[in-house]
């Protein structure tokens, strides 16, 4: 053995010695913060009867610190993940959150649910959107995760619609980068692809993708990803587009990777409850506004806004579902309800609308 292995031999072994020493050090600072989180639960108990165990502005300032705190070399992102998932297993142990999300399971809102919650939540897939909010209404899980806008294809009308016929509230947002791949199976003849599975909206970040790569295919329309990944199973003709964790769910082979038609493609997901959720320092408020068809009622509805220096992030018009309202806007803003410059534009905002919810304020997505 030359003197170079046995030296480099060494130094690995100072280095795992080094690394075991502060692993053992992590792991009692974590055993320490899981006993605080369980005292915590107590505090909670004892100071109420609704015991409010996740608390959505406290999380977002614990991730926040997290990442201002990193010196690195791992990345703020990185960081905050861990902390994500510590802190996922400290409320498991006040107790389990329960959380519904659109499914199935390998959906890109399973992984925001995950991204949002961490892995200690106990995540139920439902069928559809409307199912979410029911489960949530009903009191069946505290909480649901649907996408609401996508960077690429817009907003998610399905979810809008939900709003108005929902006492529902906003509690958070999670954005997830959307990255599709074009997936087979064991038996898929790769050059005999007649049919391409995949979400409409999926299938749609893809067009031009598709029409230079297979511009002859079929391409077929269902339900979810995940679903489409499933279908391919057991088709030796057809391929789908779905995202990493359905193909690790499906045991499918990576094709193409990547194939959204801009690198930046993201979908912004809710998650909604019934809870009331104090400010964090860095806060955004969803409204619900409806509107009689009259001249200038947009401009009204907005100046409000511009009067008090408020930052719009998103506005959107819905068709009523009833006869009394016309327009149904959906207005997203920087900042708090409990803010005084947002509360005296509400104020303003609701003289002059014929009807408006504030859907919630909520923590601006951390991750
Ligand atoms: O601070 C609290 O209220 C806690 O319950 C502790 C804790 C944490 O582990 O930091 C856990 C769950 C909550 O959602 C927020 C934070």
């Amino acid at each position: 053995m030359t003197e170079e292995i046995v030296s480099s031999d060494r130094r690995l072994l100072e280095l795992r010695n080094r690394i075991d020493e502060i692993d053992g050090d992590i792991g009692r600072l974590i055993s320490e913060r899981a006993k605080c989180a369980l005292e915590v639960a107590e505090v909670k108990k004892a100071s109420g009867e609704d015991v409010l165990y996740y608390r959505p502005e406290r999380e977002a300032q614990v991730l926040r610190r997290a990442m201002e705190r990193n010196e690195g070399p791992l990345t703020d992102e990185e960081m905050a993940r861990l902390f994500r998932e510590i802190m996922s297993a400290c409320l498991a142990l006040e107790e389990p959150v329960k959380i519904a999300y659109l499914g199935p399971e390998g959906t890109f809102t399973q992984q925001a649910a995950l991204k949002h919650f961490g892995h200690s939540a106990q995540c139920r897939p439902l069928a559809a959107i409307d199912e979410v909010f029911r489960e949530v209404e009903a009191g069946a899980v505290s909480y649901g995760v649907v996408p609401v806008e996508n960077s690429t294809e817009g907003v998610i009308n399905h979810t809008l619609d939900n709003f108005m016929n929902s006492n529902l509230k906003i509690c958070g947002e999670v954005e997830l980068r959307i990255h599709h791949h074009l997936m087979i199976s064991d038996i898929t003849r790769p050059d005999a692809i007649t049919r391409i599975y995949s979400h409409a909206q999926s299938l749609a970040q893809c067009r031009k993708w598709l029409d230079s790569h297979y511009p002859n295919v079929e391409r077929v329309a269902v339900a979810s990803n995940a679903e489409a990944a499933k279908r391919v199973k057991g088709e030796w003709n057809a391929a789908a587009i779905a995202g990493d964790m359905a193909a690790e769910l499906y045991g499918l082979k990576v094709l193409a990777e990547k194939i959204e038609d801009r690198p930046d493609n993201s979908t912004r997901f809710l998650i909604i409850g019934t809870q009331v959720v104090p400010a964090s320092g860095d806060d955004k408020t969803s409204l619900m506004v409806s509107m009689r068809n009259e001249p200038g009622a947009l401009h009204d509805l907005l100046e409000p806004f511009r009067r008090h220096n408020i930052d719009l992030t998103r506005v959107e018009t819905r068709p009523s579902q009833s006869g009394n309202w016309t327009y149904v806007f959906f207005i997203d803003f920087k900042g708090h309800r409990d803010k005084p410059e947002i509360s005296e534009a509400l104020k303003e905002v609701g003289a002059c609308a014929s009807d408006m919810k504030v859907l919630g304020s909520y923590p601006r997505g951390v991750l």
